[in-house]
């Protein structure tokens, strides 16, 4: 059984069009799975929904199957006893999450006391013990956010994220405030936690080239749908679907000092959810679009090495869920 398994996932916010639609993606515990898109995509729409933090009036169909168990149909004692203890959530902007008037170190330890995983005498252990994992001395509980650098905070928000000891952490552009030198920092401090802790990870990012550095694997989302997944590094480096390939030639490449002076933007923007256009989602941008894209909307298909896109040119057959690419990593001699 999958740690996070989510199927035909459709998010529709009040009044509104579907922001994701049908959307399926499958994580084991230990692995990392990016996700990429525009702004606009529905990527944090998804991260909302998976920890049914969605505004009320929200229409969400589908599974999200964590551990087995379904968050859409769990009753709202047993979701909040789930948010912080089986998943929980790094928001971007460690400034705006973190409440000013109160030490991180009561942040921190608040879902402890909360979920009553330890006496206010534990927690304040834990609390110290969990800056300490995250690289601040256990005395910056006493600090008040506005003390901290921009990377000391994501590190508070980090810590404060394995409190309860999830089993999956959801990074919403956990390092986009951030310098690159920081940037590289929490990035590493995230794959190092995730490694020792045989964590899940779904990392949320606009940057293809950081994903494909961080993460096992990779979906890349357009107008609320995925329309490529596969190994990270592959999908990166030699994207099948075209809207997944302008996005990679928009970031330099790693390791190819030469990309840096000639990243490709895509022109346009993606479409507003009310409007998406029909047939592929993307056809009115894509450089190499048929003239059946505008009337033929396109499902995932197996695009062969573990890898699903979602594309005209792409031969293989339907593959509306992710093939077992843990398995046969599992079973490879
Ligand atoms: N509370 C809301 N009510 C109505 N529409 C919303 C709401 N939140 C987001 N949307 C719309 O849903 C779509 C997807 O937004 P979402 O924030 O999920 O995208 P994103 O890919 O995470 O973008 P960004 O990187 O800018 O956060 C957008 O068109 C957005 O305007």
């Amino acid at each position: 059984m999958s740690l996070l398994d989510v199927r035909d996932l459709t998010v529709t916010y009040a009044g509104g069009a579907a922001a994701v639609r049908g959307v399926g993606l499958r994580l084991e515990a230990g692995r990392k799975l990016g996700i990429a898109g525009e702004s606009g995509c529905g990527k944090s729409t998804l991260a909302l929904a998976l920890l049914r933090l969605l505004p009320p009036g929200t229409r969400v169909t589908g599974e999200i199957l964590l551990d087995g168990e379904d968050v859409l149909t769990m009753k709202w004692g047993r979701v909040r006893a789930v948010r912080w203890a089986g998943a929980s959530i790094v928001f971007q902007g460690a400034m705006h999450s973190l409440n000013a008037v109160h030490r991180v170190g009561d942040q921190i330890a608040e879902p402890i006391l909360l979920h009553g995983k330890a006496t206010p005498a534990g927690a304040r252990r834990k609390t110290g013990e969990l800056l300490e994992q995250v690289g601040l001395p256990a005395a910056r509980a006493g600090a008040y956010p506005h003390e901290l650098s921009g990377g000391q905070r994501q590190r508070v928000m980090i810590a404060m994220a394995l409190a309860c000891d999830p089993r999956l952490i959801v990074a919403d552009e956990p390092t986009t405030a951030l310098d690159v030198m920081v940037q590289a920092q929490i990035l590493r401090l995230i794959e190092q936690l995730v490694a020792e802790q045989d964590l899940g990870l779904i990392m949320i990012s606009h940057d293809l080239a950081v994903l494909a550095d961080t993460c096992d694997r990779l979906a890349v989302m357009y107008a609320g749908r995925v329309v490529e997944e596969g190994p990270a590094r592959q999908v990166y480096e030699d994207a099948r679907h075209p809207y997944a390939q302008a996005l990679s030639a928009a970031f330099p490449r790693i390791g190819d000092p030469a990309s840096r002076f000639a990243p490709r933007g895509l022109a346009g923007d993606p479409p507003d959810p009310a409007a998406v256009p029909p047939g592929c989602a993307f056809h009115p941008r894509c450089p190499v679009a048929l003239e059946s894209c505008a009337t033929q909307d396109q499902v995932l298909r197996d695009a062969g090495a573990h890898r699903r896109a979602a594309c005209v040119r792409v031969a293989g057959e339907p593959a509306p869920e992710p093939d077992d690419f843990e398995e046969a990593r599992r079973a490879a001699p």
